[in-house]
């Protein structure tokens, strides 16, 4: 089912593994970064800071329900940001769960929290992060609209993952609008494609 009014929402095809596509080795090793992107990010960028442009409760989209096991037409909680290096927008990252979940598993989150999710994400053992899926937004995708406003210089791939705390899923997605700035680290040789 999808909410009345609805546009056509595209097929969900999320994969394991990025395809092969027009995908530059350092956009892929930025997608395929583990752990915190926050953390990878601040390695990189002298004024990285996050930019919260919109927090409250709304309706999924269809793959996120789909994903999260909810009814399209059951509103989340939502906070939508971007990761930035000072003006310059790098990351536009959308996190979502289920209200009912909220007070029970979620008890501190706070969606206006000036401070990046994945400083606490990636700090409490409580909670387990499943592994990373991506998808290369079609121009339909609901998550591709919400990019228009900003500048996109590279082939809009989206990552995703849950953080998992006490049996409820955090679903958190994010796509790269640029490059940050080059990491001379030896984890980004990694790559994944076999
Ligand atoms: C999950 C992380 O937190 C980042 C920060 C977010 C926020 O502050 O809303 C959202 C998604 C991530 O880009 C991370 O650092 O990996």
């Amino acid at each position: 089912m999808t909410p009345p009014n609805s546009p056509v929402w595209p097929r969900d095809t999320w994969t394991a593994r990025p395809l092969r596509s027009n995908l530059s080795q350092a956009h892929r090793n930025w997608l395929t970064t583990p752990d915190s992107l926050t953390s990878a990010l601040k390695t990189v960028c002298p004024r990285f800071q996050v930019k919260i442009l919109e927090t409250g409760t709304r309706f999924p989209f269809p793959d996120e329900a789909r994903l999260l096991k909810i009814s399209c037409h059951q509103q989340v909680w939502s906070r939508e940001v971007l990761l930035c290096n000072g003006a310059l927008p790098l990351v536009f990252a959308r996190s979502i769960l289920s209200l009912r979940d909220l007070p029970r598993a979620w008890p501190t989150l706070d969606a206006r929290d000036p401070r990046p999710l994945g400083e606490f994400l990636f700090t409490d053992a409580r909670i387990r992060r499943t592994p990373l899926h991506f998808q290369k937004l079609s121009l339909n995708h609901p998550l591709r609209v919400r990019l228009d406003r900003f500048p996109l210089d590279l082939p809009p791939w989206a990552r995703r993952s849950l953080h998992v705390r006490q049996g409820s899923a955090l679903l958190v997605t994010e796509i790269f609008l640029t490059l940050p700035p080059h990491r001379s680290d030896p984890a980004q040789a990694l790559s994944f494609f076999a």
